[in-house]
């Protein structure tokens, strides 16, 4: 589903935040993404949502280089990942119901089909009754939630959080937990960077580590 070979991302006057890293996630994996802060989590992520473009080396996402994608492919491939960022990224003078149904609207789906997607993804993270409210009247944690079913409501086959459980007590970040696993267990791959060793480790699923732009680490949760 990803393969990174030789990737080196250097911001100007930065240097690099990503030196010659390669790693590959099969489809239907869920891996997390862990490493110092200024590592290079979110740069990873970026280039995979082609929110950046390396530098050097080569990415395939889903069967296709990303160095070779026209423009006019690029929207097709956003709609194929979903992304989940720590501080929601909702638009506040919408409803939950709009916010959700922003990827649909914008890929032209008619309203009948809009309206059951966007239900079916409220119910998948709870959050059906908050439909018509405003992101700023919901906790955290269903803030959060709100961004997650925006991240899924087009179904894309990949999954990308970054520090989703950031700002959220522990029992919350379980919560948002168990929502991806629900996800992983329907198929989707998901990539998620995080902090958060106490949780990461109480789980069974494969650790990345990066340090200063290097891969350190492929390894797997305890589970316990
Ligand atoms: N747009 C940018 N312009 C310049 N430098 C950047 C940019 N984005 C990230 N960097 C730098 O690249 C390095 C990696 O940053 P990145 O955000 O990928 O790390 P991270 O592991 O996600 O960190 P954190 O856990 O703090 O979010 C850092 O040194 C950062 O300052």
């Amino acid at each position: 589903m990803i393969h990174f070979a030789h990737v080196t991302k250097r911001y100007p006057a930065r240097g690099d935040a990503l030196r010659d890293l390669s790693f590959s996630l099969a489809p239907g994996e869920m891996v997390f993404l862990t490493g110092h802060s200024g590592a290079g989590k979110s740069t990873v992520l970026k280039l995979i949502g082609l929110l950046e473009r390396p530098t050097r080396g080569q990415i395939r996402v889903n069967g296709r280089d990303l160095g070779r994608l026209s423009v006019r492919r690029i929207p097709y491939h956003r709609r194929e990942v979903g992304m989940i960022f720590q501080d929601h990224r909702l638009l506040g003078d919408r409803t939950v119901y709009d916010n959700v149904a922003l990827p649909l609207v914008v890929a032209g789906l008619g309203p009948n089909e809009v309206g059951r997607r966007v239900r079916a993804a409220l119910d998948q993270v709870g959050l059906l009754r908050y439909e018509r409210a405003r992101p700023v009247a919901l906790s955290s944690g269903e803030q959060q939630r709100v961004g997650i079913a925006r991240a899924i409501v087009a179904r894309p086959p990949l999954v990308l959080a970054d520090e989703p459980t950031g700002n959220l007590d522990p029992d919350l970040s379980w919560e948002i937990m168990r929502l991806f696993v629900r996800f992983n267990q329907v198929g989707v791959t998901l990539l998620i960077a995080t902090h958060d060793h106490a949780l990461i480790q109480a789980l069974p699923y494969r650790i990345l580590t990066l340090s200063e732009g290097r891969l350190v680490n492929d390894c797997r949760g305890s589970g316990r």
